[in-house]
């Protein structure tokens, strides 16, 4: 097209004309924006630096397009935005675009969906961890036991259970104080937990009482072990007041026992063991 243009409009004096003689630069500007839109079709084809290229061939001494020329460029230049196949491969882009923006909105929203159920899970086992522990000790509670207790079951050997109480905790809190009292309840809780079997669960059962639940454990070793507990902690030395006794009741469940029969069995136990003197293990 560029070649036509200048084969048929150049004139002698090298201008562009609508006649192909005018010097006029109005009539050359609104023939070359009429030839630009009806090229419109196969602008296409004509790649647009080329026909910047061509117009720009019209710069006046100072290097600049006279207002005429300029407007022509400003038509190819708008021309050449709308051209199909600008457009098209505009539209390609915007697609492109339109996809990556797609594929990773849903891989984000995928990652933040794995993130939030890793996240809710790890809440809800801290719950639950809570839930089940004793905060002045962070042994385990009552209702940990429980619940162990129904996993040990599964098996048919004996499971012994020891109820373990400080003896006359109440003056310890009165001559040293509640605070004085927790310190001994906190290091009771870690001289116990470091002394039973990692299969063992120790749990606060309540105030000044600890319960220990031996799996796989027959009456004679469950009384040995709560032997050795109880000669344990009176040997101790804490902190304030540096001795302490507790007594110990003991039981061991029949085949399929509920833990209330055998809590209610080692409780009779340890009150004996209280009422015959304290700092004494019983077996019921
Ligand atoms: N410091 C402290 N004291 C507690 C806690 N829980 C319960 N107690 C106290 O433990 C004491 C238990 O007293 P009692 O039930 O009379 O038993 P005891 O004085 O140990 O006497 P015996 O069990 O018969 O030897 C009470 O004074 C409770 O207030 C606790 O978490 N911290």
């Amino acid at each position: 097209m560029i070649n036509t243009l200048n084969t048929t409009f150049l004139t002698n004096d090298k201008v562009y004309s609508e006649r192909g003689e005018s010097q006029i630069n109005s009539l050359k500007a609104s023939y070359l924006t009429v030839r630009m839109f009806s090229e419109l079709g196969k602008l296409d084809a004509i790649p647009s630096w080329e026909i910047v290229q061509f117009i720009k061939n019209y710069r006046d001494l100072n290097g600049g397009f006279s207002g005429d020329i300029y407007s022509v460029y400003s038509v190819v230049k708008t021309l050449t935005f709308l051209s199909p196949t600008h457009t098209s491969s505009k539209l390609v882009t915007y697609r492109l675009l339109t996809y990556v923006t797609l594929i990773l909105t849903l891989v984000s929203l995928g990652f933040l969906f794995v993130i939030r159920g890793k996240v809710q899970k790890i809440k809800q086992t801290a719950l639950e961890r809570k839930a089940q522990t004793d905060r002045l000790t962070g042994l385990h509670n009552r209702e940990f036991l429980e619940q162990r207790y129904v996993n040990y079951q599964s098996g048919k050997a004996h499971i012994a259970l020891l109820l373990l109480d400080v003896d006359h905790f109440k003056s310890i809190n009165d001559n040293y104080g509640h605070l004085a009292g927790d310190e001994v309840l906190i290091e009771l809780a870690k001289l116990l937990s470091d002394n039973i079997r990692k299969t063992d669960t120790l749990a606060r059962w309540g105030g000044e009482e600890f319960a220990v639940l031996c799996p796989a454990t027959d009456p004679e070793h469950a009384n040995i072990f709560a032997e050795k507990l109880r000669s344990m902690v009176a040997s101790h030395s804490f902190s304030k007041p540096e001795t302490i006794t507790c007594s110990i009741g003991l039981s061991c469940s029949h085949h399929n026992e509920p833990l209330k029969s055998l809590f209610a069995r080692a409780d009779k136990a340890l009150y004996e063991s209280k009422n015959s003197g304290r700092n004494k293990v019983t077996y019921l």
